[in-house]
């Protein structure tokens, strides 16, 4: 078992909740009552501050149903949250477009994240030619 340090930002949002043997994704809430005109581009904030595991990061991506309940698309497609981002005024944000006019009410579970371990410090080499045989162009598993 892993502890996290959770700060949230309203007494009123229901806390982070780990459920055992759906999914291990954790989901996200508004942190207030957010209404959108089709078009609209707005960074909803989730209410939480977290302090990542050491060597961690945490992937935010929309839950299956976000767009069919609330025609929102997550901009970034997957929201990235560094271990660095771990200070006390560091809130979560999801930045959406609205694709229709919506309300979304606080507390709504709009997105899902899970911490994965950082990759290994990587260095590149410029090289003339690869051994591997080439795998097809792109799209091609699928003619
Ligand atoms: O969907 C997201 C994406 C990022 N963040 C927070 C955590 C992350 O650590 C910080 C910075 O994000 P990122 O590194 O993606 O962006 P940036 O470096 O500030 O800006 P740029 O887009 O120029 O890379 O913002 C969120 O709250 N939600």
């Amino acid at each position: 078992m892993v502890e996290i340090k959770v700060k949230y930002w309203l007494d009123d949002l229901e806390p982070l909740c780990y459920v055992d043997g759906k999914s291990d994704w954790i989901d996200l809430r508004a942190a207030q009552d957010v209404q959108l005109k089709a078009g609209e581009f707005r960074l909803i904030p989730l209410g939480v501050s977290i302090a990542l595991p050491e060597g961690y990061e945490a992937h935010i991506a929309p839950r299956s149903s976000t767009f069919k309940n609330y025609g929102i698309l997550q901009t970034n497609s997957m929201g990235v949250v560094d271990c660095s981002y771990c200070g006390d005024g560091d809130q979560w944000q999801m930045p959406v477009y609205a694709t229709r006019d919506v309300v979304i009410e606080k507390n709504a579970r709009i997105c899902q994240f899970r911490i994965m371990e950082n990759q290994p410090r990587l260095t590149f080499t410029r090289v003339e030619r690869l051994d591997g045989p080439d795998r097809g162009g792109f799209g091609s598993t699928g003619k």
